[in-house]
């Protein structure tokens, strides 16, 4: 079993029947996406709604005949399962190399758990020093926050997708990813920052919201869960 799987097998553990769970995006979240699948095909777990985090997750779900339901129709998950990029001691996370930032925030803020799966590379002692912090801004004058995200000590770069065109995220925005020369000194302040900026939608720095990380490797599955809960 390689560390994702074992991550996501991890995870199962999160879940029971009857519960609404967001679904995370990526490939460690595949996993996960695979293993409910299969447990609600062996009957193992009933009455599974998912909430999907992005077009491809709800793709995913469906092939996999795992139950919708829309963040409407059920606005209060009783978890989310999700991967991420980075995972510094706080359980504080970079999120958005996949380009779902904005969908997995909106359900991991509606849900009363997150729990995080990443196999132990993820694992920063300071966020931004492995992963550049993705930003998803408006298409209108995008270029217009560079000098703003520059003060702010990053250094943005458009995504591309591989046909060389901006990628457009699944709300339609661009998405600039920005390296911090020696990781990002201050995430509450530069969140607060792009926070006061029309345009910027959403960052891919996601503080004090995941309660449990589950990190492996090729041998075993270490659950942490955040011990400083900010209650701002
Ligand atoms: O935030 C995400 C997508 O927007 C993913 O969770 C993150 O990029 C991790 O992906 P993977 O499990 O493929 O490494």
């Amino acid at each position: 079993m390689n560390p994702k799987q074992r991550a996501a097998e991890a995870a199962m553990n999160y879940v029971e029947s009857g519960m609404v769970v967001g679904l995370g995006t990526g490939t460690t979240a595949d996993e996960f996406l695979k293993a409910l699948g299969k447990a609600i095909k062996a009957g193992k777990l009933t009455d599974i709604r998912g909430v999907p985090t992005s077009i491809q997750s709800e793709r995913r779900a469906r092939e996999l005949e795992i139950p919708l339901v829309s963040l409407v129709e059920a606005p209060h998950p009783d978890v989310t399962i999700d991967g991420a990029d980075e995972i510094d001691p706080n359980l504080d996370l970079i999120k958005g190399l996949g380009g779902a930032l904005l969908r997995e925030k909106i359900v991991a803020q509606n849900s009363a758990k997150l729990v995080i799966i990443a196999d132990a590379g993820k694992v920063v002692e300071k966020l931004g020093t492995r992963a550049m912090l993705p930003i998803e801004i408006v298409q209108f004058s995008h270029e217009a926050h560079v000098p703003f995200i520059r003060n702010l000590g990053g250094e943005p770069t458009l995504r591309r997708a591989k046909d060389g065109a901006p990628f457009v995220t699944d709300n339609g925005n661009y998405i600039y990813d920005c390296r911090f020369a020696d990781g990002i000194p201050d995430p509450h302040k530069v969140e607060q920052a792009l926070r006061t900026r029309a345009g910027i939608v959403e960052s891919g720095l996601f503080l004090s919201m995941a309660t449990i990380a589950i990190i492996s490797d090729d041998e075993h599955a270490e659950v942490c869960e955040r011990e400083y809960v900010d209650d701002e």
